[in-house]
């Protein structure tokens, strides 16, 4: 058995949806994985080997171990849940990744659709993407990233209210969904199952003249990090200055042709940003210093998720864009690289090739 699984990577927020709004875009990790059928036994950990191809440019360096890995560990995740306790003999997963980490590009999120997408196809569950958005959601706990990489395109997303049994199931600590690696032992422990129906996802409509410049900074911040400066409460004020915005943001950016003042007001946030700027040097400015007045080209900015990354979304004069951003970060001594993306509009896709 042979096959390939491409995962878009993911930028969250647009702005005012904090936590709602995900899009998807064209830069995929793929895993091409690999059961060699003939064999019934193996001596492989788990039964499973990992090679992975950096193509983004990290420090970090990923585990190959499939008790850590977090891709792995999902889909083991998965695979026990349904009283599968390793891989199927001699599976070979190669991993090509040219999503950065710990930039604001929802690496995480998309290692964790890959992993479910792993468990689902080697382990023959036949699950639908519905629920393994839930499956997704007991480890990221946030459904902007997860779903607009595994459904694809501009999405916003919604958790359900759950019944108190279920809340308590979801809110199980993240240790016992992915428990820690136990040097190969398997502690024979089924993992909590995920609630039916946690998360649900409405794709939007996405003008196809508006295309995504990321403006990536050569430096990382854990999305952990980002979250934990955000305050618990907000005013009022606040509150209502984001719905507003967010409520006219998916017809902004599906209307064609796009209106850059219409689009530009609707990504204006005071829930995530303002907050984050003590962790992205020069952040309020480059929110600020330009506009669709003072830069042809321009629609909208933004921080992309919890950041560095920033997002501009733009119809043309897309290097004049990221050079005056870049020049901005550079002012701090940090250089950037930056991509021109578009949506990615199929989302999770397994192909056997
Ligand atoms: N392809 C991958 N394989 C394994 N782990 C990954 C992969 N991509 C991301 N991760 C893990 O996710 C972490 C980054 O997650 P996070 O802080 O949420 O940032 P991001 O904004 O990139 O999602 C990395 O430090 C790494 O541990
Ligand atoms: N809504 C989340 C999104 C985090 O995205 P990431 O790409 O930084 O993982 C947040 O803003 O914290």
């Amino acid at each position: 058995m042979f096959f390939v699984i491409r995962v878009p990577c993911s930028s969250a927020n647009i702005g005012p949806g904090f936590d709602v709004i995900g899009l998807a875009l064209s830069l995929h990790l793929e895993l091409h994985v690999s059961v060699d059928t003939s064999k019934s036994t193996s001596e492989l950990p788990l039964n499973c080997a990992i090679t992975y191809d950096d193509q983004s440019n990290s420090v970090e360096k990923i585990p190959l171990d499939p008790e850590v890995n977090l891709i792995t560990r999902v889909a083991l995740y998965v695979l026990r849940c349904h009283n599968q306790r390793a891989f199927p003999v001699e599976t070979k997963v190669h991993i090509v990744n040219p999503i950065p980490l710990s930039r604001g590009l929802g690496s995480s999120g998309t290692a964790v659709v890959a992993g479910v997408m792993l468990g689902n196809e080697v382990g023959k569950l036949g699950l639908t993407k519905e629920r393994l958005l839930d499956y997704c959601l007991m480890i990221e706990r946030h459904p902007d990233n997860v779903a607009a990489s595994l459904f694809g395109g501009f999405v916003g997303t919604y958790l359900n209210e759950l019944k108190p049994e279920d809340v308590a199931r979801k809110e199980i600590p993240l240790s016992e969904v992915l428990p820690a690696p136990a040097g190969g032992v398997d502690t024979g422990m089924k993992p909590p199952e995920p609630p039916l129906g946690i998360g649900h996802y409405r794709k939007f409509d996405w003008a196809p003249e508006i295309k995504a410049i990321a403006i990536i900074p050569d430096f990382v911040v854990p999305t952990a990090d980002a979250r934990n400066v955000l305050p618990q409460t907000y005013t009022r004020a606040d509150v209502v200055f984001n719905l507003q915005r967010a409520a006219l943001l998916p017809a902004a950016l599906g209307t064609s042709p796009p209106d850059p003042e219409m689009i530009f007001l609707a990504m204006q946030d005071k829930v995530h940003q303002p907050y984050r700027k003590g962790l992205i040097p020069g952040l309020p400015d480059i929110l600020q210093s330009m506009t669709p007045a003072t830069q042809p080209g321009l629609l909208g900015i933004c921080l992309s998720g919890a950041g560095p990354t920033i997002l501009a979304l733009a119809t043309d004069r897309f290097t004049e864009i990221a050079d005056r951003i870049i020049a901005r970060f550079a002012a701090d001594n940090i250089s950037c690289q930056w991509k021109l993306l578009e949506p990615a509009q199929a989302g999770t896709t397994v192909s056997p090739n």
